[in-house]
């Protein structure tokens, strides 16, 4: 792991609860924190921040912020936090609230200019608002702007779309996935959100009652099942792939994942772009000889890698292995045992559905 991103062993007490973390996130893009309510994420995010005063250390971007000898105030990390229900300063317009930051950081030091940030969240039509009475959603969209504008070294932010509406979430997600290329910043983001971690996570981190127990690409994690990671049945993996042929008659595009080609609906991204697909295991079925004549376009000849019996269910989970990737299929019990399935075996999986995150 390069010395350039987060490396952190915090440890703190809070009446009963007790955070025992290890973090090593990578320099850039977005670490998603995932774990149940009450598992310490809020808590782990305010030790990070110097809020609360955890033992250990924490490096960011090469620099120490503590260790046993040295702790850095909150004020003296270059760090943005963005919580929930964000506060503004509410007597200000949007502009006002932007630039506050912004000017305090010397011009060769920004990483982002305020037009192009005005523009990627699309606050135009709000600057001559006063912060006060924005609603949830654009007063989200200006506090993630005003995090950015500080240019900090990490980025972190607390479930930023929890209270949110559908429309303002679509308005917001498509940001944060166009500044994980072009911000050379990590993010930690905390989120429940299934959807979110498709779309945004570059790593994962998993977090249960305060102590951190796997973390790395979400490829990875999400393709094992012995992780508690949702329920089976929303058990899904993410693909990351580029986009190969678009085919406007059917509105249907290609995309290449995993050394496969997936048909997916039709992508708005050009061809080359880089794209998310998520394939639930549900959607997954399996067969010993190629289908024939099936309605079903994505049918991939697969390896079994393990298989995973879920405990009092009629349902088996299979782990199918790609070029440098797995997918899921989850079949009942009996199929498998009917299909004698088991590790090596190859088999034709067929996907019923592949979601393009875009
Ligand atoms: N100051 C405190 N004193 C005692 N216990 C605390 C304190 N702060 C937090 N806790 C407890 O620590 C645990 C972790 O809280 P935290 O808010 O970090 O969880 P979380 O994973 O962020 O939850 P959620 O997803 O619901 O936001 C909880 O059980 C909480 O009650």
């Amino acid at each position: 792991m390069p010395e350039q991103g987060i490396e952190a062993q915090l440890r703190l007490q809070r009446g009963a609860f007790r955070l025992d973390a290890h973090l090593q996130l990578p320099a850039n893009g977005i670490s998603v924190l995932l774990g149940r309510s009450g598992s310490g994420k809020t808590m782990l995010l305010r030790a990070i921040a110097g809020l609360e005063r955890a033992e250990g250390f924490l490096q960011v971007d090469g620099q120490l912020w503590q260790d046993a000898t040295c702790f850095r105030l909150p004020h003296e990390r270059s760090l943005g936090y963005v919580r929930q229900a964000s506060e503004l300063l509410p007597h200000l317009d949007v502009r006002a609230n932007l630039e506050f930051g912004y000017r305090r950081i010397p011009r060769a030091q920004r990483r982002l200019g305020l037009d192009e940030v005005i523009a990627l969240f699309g606050l135009e039509d709000l600057l001559e608002q006063r912060a006060e009475w924005l609603p949830n959603g654009p007063r989200q969209r200006v506090a993630i702007a005003c995090a950015l504008l500080t240019s900090p070294d990490l980025l972190l932010l607390d479930a930023p779309l929890t209270c949110l509406d559908r429309h303002s979430r679509a308005q917001i997600l498509p940001a944060l996935e166009q500044l994980r290329g072009q911000l050379r910043i990590p993010l930690l983001y905390v989120t429940h959100n299934q959807d979110e971690v498709t779309r945004l996570a570059d790593h994962l981190v998993l977090l249960d009652k305060g102590k951190t127990f796997a973390s790395g690409p979400p490829g990875h994690l999400l393709s094992d099942p012995r992780l508690p990671l949702n329920h089976p049945d929303e058990a899904a993996v993410v693909l990351i792939g580029q986009v190969e042929h678009h085919d406007p008659h059917y509105r249907l595009s290609t995309v290449r994942v995993a050394g496969e080609t997936l048909s997916v609906s039709l992508s708005r991204l050009p061809p080359g772009a880089e794209t998310r697909v998520r394939i639930f295991a549900r959607d997954v079925s399996l067969s010993l000889d190629p289908p024939h004549n099936s309605s079903i376009l994505n049918i991939l000849r697969v390896r079994i890698a393990d298989l995973f019996h879920e405990q009092d269910s009629a349902r088996v989970m299979v782990r199918l292995a790609l070029d440098n990737a797995c997918i899921l299929a989850r079949i009942t019990r009996l199929s498998a045992d009917r299909l004698g399935l088991a590790p090596g075996l190859q088999v034709y999986a067929q996907i019923k559905s592949v979601a393009l995150m875009e």
